[in-house]
């Protein structure tokens, strides 16, 4: 059995990644197990904040580490909210974010509400040696929440393929086709390479 250590105090992205890496023969430590480690998410980007927090866990336990930076891209807001999903209203607060997003959006129709949610995974060894992974999955914004389950900006993140928001989903069905599942996947393709090298 495998332990890797996610870089993620996120619950929800915590309960997706034990899920998706369990049939790996993996399972996953995260901050909750080292509540004492403090990163400061202050890159530019999503692979710079990724880094960040992948480099500050990794020199504290000296482990190999993986992180996730991620985040909601809205098109008719020119990124919004982005690098700054996480504390788009001002605190880690879905309900808030939530709101504001529907705020910001407010007036603009269908048609202009497209938006992707993006993930880039970057993991480092102590020896320096760094695996980078990205995915992303497309939508619009709705109007109202729809759905309970999943986390974040969920509720309101609508896929016209299936007609439903992501939070109406199953666990499984959204890691089958989220950004987060999307770069799991990539990851796991040179995991093997870079974990045992
Ligand atoms: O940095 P860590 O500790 O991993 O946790 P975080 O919640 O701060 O995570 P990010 O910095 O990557 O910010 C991403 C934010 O984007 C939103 N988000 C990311 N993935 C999402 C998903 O799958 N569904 C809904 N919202 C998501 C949610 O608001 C997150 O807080
Ligand atoms: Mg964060």
């Amino acid at each position: 059995m495998t332990t890797l250590v996610i870089a993620t105090k996120n619950a929800g992205k915590a309960q997706e990644y034990r899920k998706m890496l369990a049939p790996h023969g993996i399972t996953v430590k995260t901050l909750a197990d080292f509540p004492a480690i403090a990163i400061n998410e202050n890159g530019t980007s999503f692979e710079e904040n990724a880094t960040i927090k992948a480099k500050t866990v990794m020199q504290a336990l000296d482990l190999p580490v993986m992180a996730d930076d991620s985040g909601l891209v809205v098109d008719a807001l020119n990124g919004a909210p982005g690098i700054h999903s996480a504390r788009y209203a001002g605190d880690h607060d879905d309900a808030a974010n939530n709101a504001k997003l529907l705020h910001e959006l407010a007036g603009v129709p269908d048609d202009q509400r497209t938006a992707h949610f993006h993930t880039t995974i970057v993991a480092l060894k102590p020896d320096g040696a760094k695996l980078v992974a990205k995915g992303r999955v497309d939508g619009r914004i709705l109007h109202e929440r729809q759905g309970d389950n999943g986390f974040g900006y969920d509720p309101l993140f609508f896929i016209d393929s299936l007609g439903k928001s992501l939070a109406e989903l199953t666990a499984d069905q959204k890691n089958a086709i989220s950004h987060r599942g999307a770069a799991l996947r990539d990851f796991m393709t040179r995991f093997p390479e870079w974990w045992r090298a």
